[in-house]
């Protein structure tokens, strides 16, 4: 295994070399919950990759496909801000954040890519969701902890009680995503989820369109998309509450562009700077994958001059580039006027790579910014925040390959005026 931890290599092996270092390695949960190393995120590099990413820009991420799937994401804001608006109203409630964000990343998902809820009330089929969450508990245990035999290969004598159980954990979450995908099928469930497209392009194209790729593309968009998007979230919201005087900085903006009339929507999200600033300067410093996913170069290569043989691991350390004193002024502090140059809008650069970089970027990352900058602005325009006792927070990092915050957030909030005019 190398690792990288030097924005010329991660430059040298992601753009410039990126074809070569385009493979995956073939970790063993892959070929189980990655319907046998077929999935996006999955694959080797090669046609059917590149077919499945086309799908993914066309189908499932262009801006048009986004715009469709956006009511159901700001009514999941919108239940949020009313739960944290019920105790909140006259004085200061203390509320616990980390759960709240997982429930409205994975509801956002599951309603972009079927249309349903599965968590707080009103979900479709309470026994469906009970089995969803159950689901997502064993699946995020299973791929947060690192498989010792995938770099040992010798283990896999010793280990096969894990592969048994992720064998296991696969039929049971294919039986699930065949349910939502046949339910959807027979026109019991007709929305303008992501499944209904896919299946309308399943007519058109059969051979192409199977219900394995469509499951394996849910698939990989529950495992990509939601622990990234809520942690991210949470790293934020810490670091405004550590901060004060960046957290004012950003409800001025708010309410000068906004105002307290309207809720923030997607569509505002590009024109509030500061706003975007909060989140690149939160991705730099907690980026949610902060290993990137794993590379395999596909034939023999050299990285910095050194000799890397094909086969071997790659991976490139986000996290400690982002903190390179050689790369970025005062690399520690949290100071999102570091983007200011840029009018909240940054290319990802080999200096700043929360999203990868190059062929097998993150296709996900203008969804990731909607939902991200959505909750964020939300949850600024509506209550104020402030820390418990006025204790400042502990950003020690979790273990796990979404770099959590080891202690979930509390904080204590108050609704604004906004509030009490929107929800009655
Ligand atoms: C803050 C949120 C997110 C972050 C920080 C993030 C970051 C990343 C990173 C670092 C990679 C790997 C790049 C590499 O291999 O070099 C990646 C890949 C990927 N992400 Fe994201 N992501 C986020 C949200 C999302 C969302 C919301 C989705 C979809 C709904 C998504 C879908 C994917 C997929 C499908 C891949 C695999 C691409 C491939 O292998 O070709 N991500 N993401």
């Amino acid at each position: 295994m190398v690792v990288l931890s030097s924005s010329t290599a991660a430059e040298e092996c992601l753009v410039k070399n990126d074809i070569v270092f385009a493979n995956r390695p073939k970790f063993i949960i892959a070929k189980h919950l990655g319907y046998n190393y077929t999935t996006v995120v999955t694959s080797s590099y090669g046609d059917h990759w590149r077919n499945l990413r086309r799908i993914g820009a066309n189908e499932i991420f262009s801006s048009a496909r986004l715009n469709a799937t956006e009511n159901a994401r700001r009514d999941e804001i919108r239940r949020l801000l009313a739960r944290l608006s019920n105790e909140s109203r006259q004085e200061f409630a203390k509320v616990e954040l980390k759960s709240m964000l997982s429930d409205l990343s994975l509801n956002n998902i599951m309603r972009t890519v079927a249309g349903k809820r599965f968590y707080g009330d009103e979900v479709a089929n309470e026994e469906e969701a009970r089995e969803f969450r159950e689901l997502m508990v064993e699946i995020f245990k299973k791929s947060g902890t690192g498989n010792p035999a995938d770099y040992l290969p010798i283990l896999n004598w010793f280990g096969l009680g894990f592969e048994r159980e992720l064998k296991k954990l696969a039929q049971r979450m294919d039986g699930f995503l065949q349910k939502l995908i046949d339910e959807h099928r027979t026109k019991k469930l007709q929305n303008n989820s992501m499944i209904q497209h896919l299946l309308s392009m399943q007519q058109s194209d059969p051979l192409y369109y199977t219900d394995e790729i469509i499951k394996g593309f849910i698939m990989v968009i529950i495992l990509a998309g939601t622990d990234t998007s809520s942690v991210t979230i949470e790293w934020a919201m810490a670091n405004l509450l550590n901060h004060p005087q960046v957290l004012k900085k950003a409800r001025d903006e708010i309410d000068s562009l906004i105002g307290q009339e309207n809720l923030i929507e997607e569509a505002d999200v590009p024109k509030l700077h500061y706003l975007r600033s909060i989140m690149y300067e939160t991705l730099r410093l907690y980026p949610a994958a902060p290993l990137l996913i794993p590379h395999m170069p596909s034939s023999d290569c050299t990285i910095g001059g050194y000799d890397v043989p094909s086969g071997t691991i790659v991976l490139v350390n986000a996290w400690a580039i982002h903190r390179d004193p050689k790369v970025w002024d005062d690399p520690e502090s949290f100071k999102p006027e570091r983007f200011d140059d840029y009018g909240g809008k940054i290319e990802h650069s080999h200096k700043l790579l929360p999203f990868g970089l190059g062929r097998r970027a993150c296709p996900g990352s203008n969804l990731a910014q909607r939902m991200v900058g959505l909750t964020l602005g939300s949850l600024i325009q509506c209550f104020e925040w402030e820390r418990i006792d006025g204790k400042e927070i502990d950003m020690t990092e979790g273990k796990g390959t979404t770099m959590p915050k080891a202690h979930s957030l509390q904080a204590l909030c108050k609704a604004r005026p906004i509030v009490n005019k929107l929800f009655h």
